[in-house]
């Protein structure tokens, strides 16, 4: 045997013994997670066990204590599955995205809940809002902006007929890939399916590559990976899940025009989330139709000095409200700076609604 041989021999057992501790440190936590599933059913008969506010700490905490040689941000994808199968042990996740199966709203709901969550499609952004308004499903997940497209209109909307609440975010790197069939001639194809949304993302590419094929706009990128398919002249622009669920292969990978393309989701619930210590606030604001509106609005954030991160308006769908916008800030309702604003925001405003605070996207 040689010297290799014998240090990798040497190397398996540690590695051996290093995995039965991890296991048994594995199955400690779980315990603890089943313990306290029990005090906080002790506590409330209808106990919450789902705590974005601690997840978001325990991951900032691990990503802070980590060394290397792992990089931070996957040492926390470790641990989001770890947690996730601890809180599936206190109570099974329901979890209701926008579908069909294999979209990037599938992928950011697995991303923000881990695997041991259940994920259930919805065929539309409202029927998810739906499903938790009725209590089907524990949570929900939408997109609401992409850094190349824009915001999500429908889900911002929905928001003015619905009382959920905004529990978290989850931020997606979106990368898109042209997808065949195994059947389809690579050098025949005239028709490409994808998401308009997903257009807008590759056009400069596709201008450059597939100038003549017609693009066919569909209601999810998962949908088009599903038609092609059967198409033998047929591409289809979607993500990794989608080409995975419908076994399609890559004629070129990565076409997103912009290299940073991310989509913002947000995790809709019922519950108001207790302070992370790095949070977000979605407010919606419908303010009178006078001049200085905008001024008057915005004002109190700039004394305060709190970071706007989002300001979008929308039209009013009631006489009332004139114009509405949606702002997104820095800091928790319940920090007093934070009270401050929104109680003079209040006083100005025709009307205004908290639609949560919630922990800052960790991954
Ligand atoms: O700390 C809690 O409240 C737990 O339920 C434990 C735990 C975890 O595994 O760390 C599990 C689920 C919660 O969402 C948050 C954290």
């Amino acid at each position: 045997m040689s010297d290799t041989s014998i240090n990798l021999d040497e190397l398996r057992q540690r590695i051996d013994q290093l995995d039965s501790d991890i296991l048994n440190l594995i199955s400690e936590r779980a315990n603890c997670a089943q313990q306290v599933a029990h005090v906080k059913l002790a506590e409330d008969k209808d106990a919450v066990f789902y705590r974005p506010e601690r997840e978001a700490q325990v991951l900032r905490r691990i990503m802070a204590l980590n060394k290397g040689p792992l990089d931070s941000e996957e040492m926390a994808r470790l641990f989001r599955e770890i947690m996730s199968a601890c809180l599936a042990l206190e109570q099974p996740i329901k979890v209701a995205y926008l579908g069909p199966e294999g979209t990037f709203t599938q992928q950011a709901a697995l991303k923000h809940f881990g695997e041991s969550a259940v994920s259930l499609p919805m065929a539309a952004i409202d029927e998810v809002f739906r499903e938790v308004e009725a209590g089907a499903v524990h949570y929900g997940v939408v997109p609401v902006e992409n850094s190349t497209e824009g915001v999500v209109n429908h889900t911002l909307d929905t928001f003015m007929d619905s009382s959920i609440k905004i529990c978290g975010e989850v931020v997606l790197r979106i990368h898109h890939h042209l997808l065949v069939s195994e059947t389809t001639r690579r050098d025949k194809v005239s028709r490409i399916y994808s998401h308009p949304q997903s257009f807008g993302q590759c056009r400069k590419w596709l201008d450059a590559h597939y100038p003549h094929a017609e693009r066919v706009p569909v209601s999810s990128n998962a949908e088009a990976a599903k038609l092609v398919k059967t198409e033998w002249h047929s591409a289809a622009i979607a993500g990794d899940m989608a080409a995975k669920l419908y076994g399609l292969e890559h004629i070129a990978e990565k076409i997103e025009d912009r290299p940073d393309n991310s989509t913002r989701f947000l995790i809709i619930g019922n519950q108001d989330v207790p302070m992370a210590g790095e949070d977000k606030t979605s407010i919606v604001v419908a303010m009178r139709n006078q001049p200085g509106t905008l001024h008057a609005l915005l004002e109190p954030f700039h004394r305060h000095q709190i970071d706007l991160t989002r300001l979008e308006t929308r039209p009013s769908r009631t006489g009332v409200w004139n114009y509405v916008f949606f702002i997104d800030f820095k800091g928790h309702r319940d920090e007093p700076r934070v009270a401050a604003v929104l109680e003079e925001v209040r006083l100005r405003a025709a009307d205004l609604r908290v639609l949560g605070s919630y922990p800052i996207g960790v991954l």
